[in-house]
């Protein structure tokens, strides 16, 4: 299968805590990093707290820049991308945060906020509003949640919330980073199974990022294990559950039981 979003040896580091911005030492957040996700596919990364899940999952959108390695969108390389084709790559990627609570500006209305990242797309008001309440239908909301504010929602909805605005601009590849992980196990498998049930409507791909082994075995067809910084083990998602390689990999499996 060809790779639809691609990153090639990522590095990333940032100054270590104390030190001063002259001759600061580096602590290093990720180190040559690569993984490709294939139409259709959802790929887990999963890595305890630290090991660079939400920094990694920051990059492969496109919200900061690695230090090192690029980024390829259909084999296309974003940095050497013209200002235009960015703008036009840039809808096809879209992220999902885990805190629906904090993701969601509260003085917005719903349709405010899923309408937010049309802003950048050459739409009419019309065709922008038309998206807005098909985005809404295919995460089950009613038409009439347009017109309210984040908290008047559980938080399952307000997570249906921010996958409907992801799912706005049509993207070919969603990044969601402990999309679930706020939630109540009972509303994790309801939003995780929507999730599943949008990839087959849209045929979307799906960079699945988690702590919680539960949650990735659920949802995804291959994964990658991050431990400070690295990729440590990577294969389709049932083999390296039941043949973990790596310690890193074994202590995730011991905490999820
Ligand atoms: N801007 C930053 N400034 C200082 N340290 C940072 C910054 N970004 C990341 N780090 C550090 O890099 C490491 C990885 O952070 P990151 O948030 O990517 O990990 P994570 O796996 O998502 O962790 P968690 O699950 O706890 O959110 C952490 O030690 C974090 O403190």
């Amino acid at each position: 299968m060809s790779a639809l979003l691609e990153a090639k040896n990522i590095a990333y580091s940032v100054p270590e805590r104390g030190s001063s911005v002259f001759g600061s030492r580096k602590k290093t957040v990720l180190q040559d990093v690569s993984l490709h996700v294939a139409e259709r596919e959802t790929l887990g990364i999963v890595g305890s707290s630290g090991s660079g899940k939400s920094t990694l999952s920051r990059i492969l959108t496109g919200l900061i820049r690695p230090e090192k390695g690029k980024i390829l969108f259909q084999g296309q390389d974003l940095r050497d991308a013209n200002r235009q084709v960015r703008k036009d790559i840039r809808p096809s990627i879209q992220m999902i945060f885990q805190d629906p609570q904090g993701a969601l500006d509260p003085r917005q209305t719903v349709r405010q906020i899923v309408k937010e990242p049309l802003h950048q797309m050459a739409l009419s008001n019309d065709e922008k509003e038309r998206r807005v309440l098909e985005a809404l239908a295919d995460v089950a909301l009613p038409q009439d949640a347009a017109d309210r504010y984040p908290r008047m929602f559980s938080g399952g909805q307000r997570q249906r919330i921010a996958i409907a605005r992801a799912l706005v601009t049509r993207p070919s590849v969603i990044v969601a980073d402990e999309a679930v992980s706020a939630l109540d196990v009972s509303t994790q498998a309801v939003v995780l199974n929507l999730l599943l049930d949008l990839q087959k409507r849209h045929g979307l791909s799906y960079i699945f990022v988690s702590h919680d082994l539960a949650v990735i075995r659920h949802i995804s067809h291959r994964v990658a294990v991050l431990d400070e910084g690295k990729i440590v083990e990577t294969g389709p998602t049932l083999s390296v559950m039941d043949h973990p390689q790596h310690a890193a990999t074994q202590d995730l499996i011991d905490a999820s039981l």
